[in-house]
């Protein structure tokens, strides 16, 4: 049987990790990805940064965008309670179907609410779907070349509040430079810049933080 990458991914987590534990799940994919083969989950290096900005956050609603195979989404949800809003849009079905398995093998299926669709679609309905009114912590992570309209777009459909946190994955490579330019232009938010490595490898990579400090963009106009 010919499987493709994120299908032999899924296969690592059945077969190395223990049902309803997320740490062995994290753990069975980094082991794939550094032994087997490459793929572009976060990783272990980044995802120790992710989760403590996570936790430091400690949000009560949280966005991702670009689920791929679920590995940030365990990483994001086995740090916070049952009660947390978690939502994680992935455009691709295939990959989508791959998170879900990936997501249950955790154990953390009741907690995360995945979407299927493009996120420049979905972000305008997150108030009517979910009755969502703003995200205390955002995670990007999917096209590179989407991370500028889309944290405009959350702005405009203000579904960011002072406290806000956008945490963005890449920021170097594959590179997200029109991006790092704006969230590091207005005063309206402080930036800080995580150093750190492309996941699996030495390539230097870092992720970008940024937390809204004056009110929502749709009351501060
Ligand atoms: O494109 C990347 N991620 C975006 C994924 C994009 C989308 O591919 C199809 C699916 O809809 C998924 O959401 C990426 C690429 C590399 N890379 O080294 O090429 C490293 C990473 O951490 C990445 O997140
Ligand atoms: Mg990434």
């Amino acid at each position: 049987l010919v499987l493709v990458l994120s299908s032999r991914l899924l296969q690592a987590v059945c077969i190395n990790a223990v049902r309803g534990n997320p740490d062995s799940v994290i753990a069975a994919i980094d082991h794939f990805c550094q032994n087997q083969e490459w793929a572009m989950n976060v990783g272990d290096e980044k995802g120790a940064i992710l989760d403590s900005v996570v936790m430091e956050t400690s949000p009560s609603t949280v966005l991702e965008l670009g689920t791929y195979c679920g590995y940030s989404a365990v990483r994001i949800m086995r740090l916070l309670p049952p009660a947390t809003r978690f939502i994680t849009l992935e455009m691709n079905p295939d990959y989508a179907a791959v998170a879900r398995q990936v997501i249950q093998h955790a154990g953390l299926q009741d907690k995360v609410c995945l979407v299927e669709g493009k996120s420049a679609d979905l972000i305008p309905k997150m108030a009517d779907m979910f009755g969502i009114r703003t995200f205390d912590f955002v995670f990007f992570d999917h096209w590179k070349d989407c991370y500028l309209p889309d944290i405009r777009l959350l702005e405009d459909c203000g579904l960011l509040d002072q406290g806000s946190v956008v945490l963005a994955d890449n920021v170097l490579c594959p590179g997200a430079p029109e991006y790092l330019d704006y969230v590091r232009s207005s005063l309206r938010f402080s930036s800080r810049f995580y150093r750190s490595h492309l996941e699996y490898t030495r390539v230097l990579d870092g992720l970008e933080s940024r937390t809204q400090t004056g009110p929502g963009s749709h009351c501060g106009r």
